[in-house]
């Protein structure tokens, strides 16, 4: 957790106010799988749906895991200012339709994002207060092997994507806290303690 420095303001949002927690961290290193555990055990917290313009994989339902968008739909919630960030990842368009997110923090629900990195940057500006978490694997070499041993990617898209995961772990310092991935249980438990802000508490 970052501390105001004197004359500053405050970073993150004060105890007892619902925070918005980012969750970022390379393709396949759990992201997924970590925020179904925290759904299940935290079932208090808001989820971002995000839009997106890939296609669905198998099993994923639209409204639920996505919304699958054209890019014209896309572009739309862009120009109408609908969307609280949004970036180009792997070839597709992904972004956080704002309203849900500004709705569920005005009424006091704590709410997460799971994006990439530029859409991280993004939040840093518009919304100061948010709670930058990145996800991290034990090792690259079990980075590697999770993602292409999920086998929903072709050889080439694992490839772009172990490229930009790089340039992502490289930017562990830009976060407030960084989560190391090696138990699914483990990381919920840390995580869930962020999202109720309980690294605010005193005393
Ligand atoms: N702690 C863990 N130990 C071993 N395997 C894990 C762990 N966490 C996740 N996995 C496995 O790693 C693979 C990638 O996980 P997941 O799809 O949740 O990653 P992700 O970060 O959400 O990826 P993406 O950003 O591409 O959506 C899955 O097969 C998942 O079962
Ligand atoms: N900037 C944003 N990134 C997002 C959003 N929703 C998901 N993502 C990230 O995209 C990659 C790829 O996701 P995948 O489902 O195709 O594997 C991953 O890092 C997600 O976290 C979003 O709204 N904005």
């Amino acid at each position: 957790m970052i501390d105001a420095q004197a004359g500053e303001e405050p970073r993150l949002a004060p105890a007892g106010e619902p925070r918005l927690t980012v969750v970022s961290g390379p393709s396949g290193v759990g992201k997924s799988s970590v925020l179904a555990e925290v759904r299940r055990q935290a079932p208090e917290v808001y989820f971002s749906v995000s839009a997106t313009t890939r296609a669905p994989r198998a099993g994923e339902i639209d409204g639920e895991h996505y919304h699958f968008v054209s890019v014209a739909e896309f572009e739309r919630m862009i120009a109408a200012g609908e969307m609280l960030e949004h970036a180009r990842y792997a070839g597709n368009l992904y972004g956080t339709p704002r309203g849900p997110v500004e709705r569920a923090l005005a009424a006091g629900q704590p709410a997460v994002l799971e994006i990439e990195l530029q859409g991280a940057r993004q939040v840093r500006r518009a919304m100061p207060e948010a709670n930058l978490v990145m996800l991290v694997p034990p090792s690259w070499d079990e980075l590697v092997s999770r993602l292409t041993g999920r086998g929903t990617d072709a050889s080439a898209v694992v490839r772009q994507r172990l490229d930009t995961a790089r340039e992502e772990l490289d930017a562990a310092a830009e976060f407030d806290t960084t989560v190391v991935n090696s138990d699914v249980q483990a990381a919920t438990r840390e995580l869930i303690a962020l999202i109720a802000g309980r690294d605010r508490e005193t005393g």
